[in-house]
């Protein structure tokens, strides 16, 4: 599998859920006591890896209808997640072995770096600081900074615009479907990680131009 048959990269955009951060623990507990607050149970990790990816609107109201609470209870479980995740936020989370290693290589190859996620830039921001990644970025942007997030192309396409690259010598790296249909539509090549949170799915069926189980084995496929 090689990434550069159809010419060389200047630059990456990553994502960070599921691709750089295993979050999964974070969103758990975040969840867990804002339906606690509500007055309902917590719903299983399995749901949440499953569900993670689409931003904090998807997941809230999925979660409510898992766990059997009304919709109408939508602003108030945002509220009281929002607050919550805050606090918790890194607490329960760890960086994938080889995702430091693999920015750190891929700056080391000239290329300029953007953190392009759904999750809103307040914990986004925090969390990259916290876990010692956001030194390889030369930008970052949260599922809150444009009209639409991913799958859309356009934070993937201002993303090129601002680091003052071309989607066609842009590799996105990411973990679902959601970030292959970004790519796609953005015009960019994609990677995706084995490991992560593709909705429940086989991540070979996002239809990525590789897969690997580390990111730091990329430059090797992109040379
Ligand atoms: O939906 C989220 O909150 C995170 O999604 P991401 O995989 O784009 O980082
Ligand atoms: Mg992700």
């Amino acid at each position: 599998m090689t990434l550069s048959r159809s010419g060389g990269f200047d630059a990456a955009i990553v994502d960070l859920d599921g691709t750089l951060v295993d979050t999964v623990g974070d969103f758990e507990l975040a969840l867990g006591h804002a339906l606690h607050d509500l007055g309902y149970t917590p719903v299983s990790r399995a749901f949440i890896s499953h569900t993670v990816g689409k931003g904090t609107e998807h997941l809230i109201r999925r979660t409510l209808a898992e766990a059997g609470a009304p919709a109408s209870l939508y602003e108030a479980a945002d509220e009281r997640y929002r607050h919550h995740y805050l606090r918790i936020n890194g607490q329960a989370s760890l960086v994938y072995p080889g995702a430091a290693e693999g920015l750190q290589a891929l700056k080391a190859m000239g290329l300029k770096l953007a953190c392009v996620t759904n999750k809103p830039a307040a914990f986004a921001l925090p969390l990259l600081e916290a876990k010692g990644l956001a030194r390889w970025f030369d930008l970052a942007y949260g599922g809150d900074a444009f009209e639409r997030k991913k799958p859309d192309p356009m934070p993937l396409l201002k993303a090129c615009e601002a680091l003052g690259t071309l989607p066609a010598r842009t590799l996105m790296i990411g973990d679902s479907m959601n970030d292959a249909q970004a790519a796609r539509a953005a015009g960019c090549r994609v990677a995706l990680v084995r490991y992560g949170y593709n909705h429940g799915e086989p991540v070979e069926a996002a239809g990525a131009d590789a897969i690997v189980d580390r990111i730091d084995e990329l430059p090797a496929l992109m040379a």
